[in-house]
């Protein structure tokens, strides 16, 4: 902790007045602390089979790698979550430690796993959203709890994830975008007045707040806070509840959370709530669930910090001050309530203060809104906000500025019908969601292309999905829709299928193809050879006339020569007469959903050079520096080697070369 000294920090004299001098120096112990790092296995889209076969596998990776095994611990009540007791710092720095730090940033950039703090997995595991349900995450970036939610409500549900920063949207986006998604929409709008797209049957309203409890990543907080940031964001925290619980059903459940300890970000405005709308909702007493993680109780009254050190019991006080600018940073509602039942109810609320989990700092309170809420100005003048932007917006002059500002373009329902059926004709889908009909969907797919091309990306939404992007014609310049659903299939351009309308399956989508012709058995010895082939920077195929590959493999090429060629195929890998341990190696890479390539006289997969190098160091138990570097070096400095002979700069805007520019980019922020 360069030039930081905590004793000297504000927030000591701050939080010394509402903690005991016991947990003070608990405080100051654990935030002074590196945060441990969290992990959980992506599960979307997949079986509970499948967690807990990859489950298996990374411990045993991580395992093998520990000397002290009690360093690796199982998450409680977290689905595939882990953490590990050495911090973040020390898995960078420990050399030993550094192969798990390593293979954990391949492996969340590959899709297998999602790096993300303990306690920022609580909203969604206490929202506990159930599959089909409608869901808004109102401010969404960068997105590690929209990507639990999408599991949670499963293909046949609906996240609306939003949030107020395009750029952050787009992070959000780039995130989520390779697991399959058709029930997401992302959009771009202010959470306080949130058009009703829908009636919600759960809301996650995680706030912008001051960040306070994640001082043991953001060290500089330390020596940068005052109490001025939670003073002015307490009115946009509170509308933005309130416009949550506008838009939640009755009988609903809204989470309100935020990374701050500070009481003015969160019972303050919990109980302004519940001041304003009292028998409409009430606190969830969560007490009895997951029991192992644990919490304390919510503060049921409270003294307000000013800027100098100083508190104020009441507003009362506050209106003693003589300077009107300093006076008008207060709120009245900051202040406690003396009702008995509103108390009783904040206490139900949960703070988790780092030393209870060995975790940041947060604040959760789960609320249910048990009737229609009742008349109240703040609340009717957000409705109206609401609408009236709503109604600006259905101008699409208003809203240029979002058109201007984003760099896609939108998406539109599928133009060319031919697409439809040349998709339909070829893959013969059986049937497609949980439930559903794919010829309900297929004619309702997006496209970003001007109305009269055809589409080069087909993009898939699920029902629910379609009626908010279709809800009008003009609802994605209404709505600031930035991305509906996922990619499903990609116009192919290759010369085998020059002349004809040919798509192929995308990535995200690719379990599509489980109920059809194109799916294709290998040997797991196979399987391995082509993951390999990836992995020395060159070739991502193997060549079946090699004769090596003839010797090893013959069995394997003469079923594949049988097979239409230059077809793109669902791999499945062939279980038998494998030991117990490829067994469960197997039957995770099976639900991966990876595609391959049949050529003519080559096979290589679909998959992404990070995840090609997590799962092979996860198969073959290797740290995945010693089999990426040497690759990724060699492919590095051919990139170097072909800027440098190209003068002109010709290449420059490719798609590879993009990449590999990220690549190197990455190579120096390291
Ligand atoms: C605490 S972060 C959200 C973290 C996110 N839930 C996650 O788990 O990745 C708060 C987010 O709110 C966004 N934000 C700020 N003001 C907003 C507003 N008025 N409406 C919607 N989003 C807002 C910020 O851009 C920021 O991304």
């Amino acid at each position: 902790m360069n030039n930081i000294d905590p004793s000297k920090s504000k927030l000591i004299p701050y939080y010394s007045h509402y903690l005991s001098e016991e947990e003070m120096k608990l405080y100051v112990q654990y935030f002074s602390q590196d945060l441990p790092a969290a992990f959980r296995v992506n599960k979307h889209g997949k079986s509970d089979a499948f967690q807990a076969n990859m489950q298996q596998l990374l411990e045993t990776y991580f395992r093998s790698r520990l000397e002290d095994q009690t360093q690796m611990e199982k998450l409680p009540h977290v689905p595939g979550g882990y953490l590990f007791i050495p911090s973040r710092i020390q898995l960078r720095s420990n050399e030993k430690l550094n192969k798990i730090h390593k293979f954990l940033v391949v492996a969340n950039e590959g899709g297998l796993v999602t790096r993300q703090e303990f306690v920022s997995m609580l909203p969604p595991l206490f929202l506990n959203c159930s599959k089909g349900e409608k869901v808004l995450d109102m401010c969404a970036a960068p997105g590690s709890k929209t990507s639990q939610l999408m599991e949670q409500v499963g293909m046949t549900g609906l996240v609306v994830a939003n949030d107020l920063e395009l750029t952050r949207c787009h992070v959000l986006m780039h995130g989520v975008i390779s697991q399959p998604c058709p029930q997401l929409i992302i959009t771009n709008l202010d959470a306080s007045k949130y058009p009703k797209l829908t009636v919600f049957d759960k809301i996650l309203c995680d706030v912008p707040c001051s960040g306070d409890g994640t001082l043991r990543k953001a060290k500089e907080i330390w020596n940068k806070w005052s109490n001025a940031g939670s003073l002015c964001l307490f009115e946009i925290q509170l509308k933005v509840l309130i416009r949550g619980l506008q838009l939640l059903k009755v009988g609903g459940e809204i989470c309100y959370s935020t990374c701050s300890l500070n009481v003015i970000e969160n019972e303050a405005v919990v109980k302004t709530v519940l001041e304003k709308f009292g028998a409409s909702i009430e606190v969830i007493d969560c007490s009895g669930k997951f029991e192992g993680i644990k919490r304390a109780d919510g503060l049921r009254t409270w003294d307000i910090g000013g800027l100098n050190g100083e508190f104020y019991k009441n507003y009362e006080e506050i209106e003693a001050v003589q300077d009107e600018t300093y006076r008008k940073r207060f709120n009245k509602a900051m202040f406690p309530t003396q009702d008995a039942g509103i108390q009783e109810q904040l206490t139900k609320s949960m703070r988790f203060y780092p030393w209870l989990n060995n975790s940041g700092g947060f604040y959760v309170c789960m609320i249910k809104k048990v009737a229609e809420l009742p008349q109240d100005d703040l609340a009717d003048s957000l409705n109206a906000n609401a609408m009236n932007y709503e109604k600006l917006n259905e101008n699409t002059e208003f809203c240029m500025n979002f058109s201007k500002s984003m760099p896609l373009q939108p998406l539109k329902k599928i133009k060319k019908q031919e697409v439809v059926a040349a998709l339909q004709e070829k893959f013969h889908f059986r049937y497609f969601f949980e439930e559903g009909d794919l010829n309900d969907i297929l004619p309702n797919c997006a496209q970003r292309e001007l109305q009269d091309m055809e589409a080069t990306r087909v993009y898939l939404l699920n029902k629910e999905a379609q009626k908010i992007l279709y809800c009008s014609e003009n609802a994605y310049l209404t709505y600031h829709i930035v991305q509906a659903g996922c990619g499903g299939f990609e116009r192919h351009t290759g010369i085998i299928n020059q002349d004809k309308l040919s798509y192929r399956v995308e990535t995200p989508m690719n379990f599509l193809l489980n109920n059809t012709d194109f799916v294709m058995h290998i040997s797991y010895k196979l399987f391995l050879r082509v993951v390999r082939a990836g992995l020395n920077g060159d070739d991502e195929s193997i060549r079946f006339q090699d004769q090596e590959n003839i010797e090893q493999f013959g069995e394997d090429i003469e079923h594949l020569k049988t097979m239409q060629l230059h077809q793109m195929y669902l791999l499945k890998v062939k279980s038998e007469g494998l030991n117990e341990e490829d067994t469960i190696k197997v039957k995770a890479i099976n639900e991966l959903n990876i595609s391959s390539w049949l050529g003519g006289t080559s096979l290589g997969f679909h998959i992404k050079r990070k995840q090609r190098n997590a799962l092979w160091c996860l198969l073959m138990n290797e740290d995945i520096h010693e089999i990426v570097v040497s690759g990724e070096a060699k492919r590095k400095a051919a990139y170097r080697e072909r800027r440098k002979n190209d003068k002109n700069g010709k290449d420059a805007g490719s798609k590879d070369d993009k990449s590999e520019q990220q690549d190197v980019q990455e190579e120096k922020n390291e």
